[in-house]
């Protein structure tokens, strides 16, 4: 897997919280994630005002995806994340390509991100030990409807636990098969959606593992208001799942939603919040106003680190000077 460092390999295909176990005890107990890709994608350029969002780099800029990545990695990160959060195959398919060319393109977000690996591992002159895994990204049925409502949850009664299930399968496996450490559940917003995918998981033919991370705007709920701790026991009872946390929440909800977590799991815990900022799907523009500047955000982080969470990073409009902070912060 060239992860760099590991030895884990053949303990992982029997065992999936081996690679998870092993790479914290690689990284000295804690480990970096990435920031904000898409956000980063349009800091460099990219239009995302597309149903897409980050997954039309995938069309139009791959080059863009795997410097984003680099980044990152230059900046410290442990974990780089796909840019598959809105890739899928229903998606793609809407714009007009086969079946074949969308679960391509999906193959292609794993692919870019290898590769990043690959010479950032090459190019690398520091001697001091750097694992870095790659994670595949699915986003929610609520990104793919591209109108924001990963932030509300609310699917409606016509999505049933099936629907779930026949939207996510098929991509869950193109995306495990085409060669990432672990697969991201990311900006999970409902309870219905993790307890799809802890069934797809569970129906067997997803050989890696898995972590399961949530949204919330109020700091004890997810967003959709079903319980954090009802969620967080979903992925709990998954033992595909080797970690749970929060992801693209404002930084200052973080802190108590680390202890909720930890009243439910003692898997590992990752966090990755948001700049504090918040999205309107219309426009599909970030209200700037209420964002907690990097120096801020980062103060959090000891805190976080403290309080348990072993997996620490940034989502929606931190950047790699936010992740360079943590990095530092964490005495990486
Ligand atoms: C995490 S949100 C900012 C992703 C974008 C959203 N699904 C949209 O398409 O507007
Ligand atoms: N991994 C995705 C998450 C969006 S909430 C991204 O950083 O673009
Ligand atoms: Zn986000």
């Amino acid at each position: 897997m060239g992860r760099g460092g590991g030895t884990t390999e053949t303990a992982t295909a029997v065992d999936p919280t081996a690679l998870m176990r092993d790479f914290l005890r690689e990284t000295g107990g804690c480990a970096v994630l990435d920031g904000g890709l898409a956000t980063e994608l349009e800091a460099n350029g990219a239009d995302l005002n597309d149903p897409l969002w980050s997954a039309k780099c995938l069309i139009n800029s791959p080059h863009l995806i795997r410097k984003v990545h680099l980044d990152y990695l230059e900046a410290g990160a442990n974990i780089i994340i796909t840019a598959s959060y809105q890739a899928t195959i229903q998606g793609f398919e809407s714009k007009g390509f086969s079946t074949e060319e969308s679960e391509n393109l999906l193959r292609k977000s794993v692919e870019i991100a290898l590769e990043a690996r690959e010479i950032f591992q090459q190019t690398r002159v520091s001697s001091k030990q750097h694992p870095v895994l790659v994670a595949a990204s699915i986003g929610s049925y609520g990104a793919y409807l591209a109108d924001g409502s990963e932030y509300s949850g609310d699917y409606g009664e016509s999505v049933t636990l099936e629907t779930l299930k026949d939207f996510h399968r098929r991509r869950v496996q193109v995306l495990a098969e085409a060669g990432p450490d672990i697969l991201a559940f990311e900006t999970t917003p409902n309870k219905l959606e993790a307890q799809a995918y802890a069934e797809i998981l569970e129906e067997g033919d997803v050989k890696i593992p898995a972590w399961f991370s949530f949204n919330s705007k109020d700091g004890v709920n997810v967003v959709s208001g079903d319980s954090l701790l009802d969620c967080a026991s979903v992925a709990d009872a998954c033992s595909q799942v080797v970690a749970v946390g929060i992801n693209c929440t404002p930084p200052r909800f973080i802190h108590g939603l680390i202890l909720s977590l930890k009243k439910v799991t003692e898997k590992p815990i990752l966090i990755y919040p948001n700049s504090g900022e918040r999205y309107d799907p219309d426009k599909k523009e970030w209200v700037a106003s209420t964002g907690v500047p990097d120096g801020d955000f980062v103060s959090y982080v000891s805190v976080w680190r403290q309080a348990g969470a072993q997996l620490i990073g940034g989502c929606c409009r931190t950047t790699p000077n936010t992740i360079q902070a943590i990095s530092r912060s964490l005495n990486k």
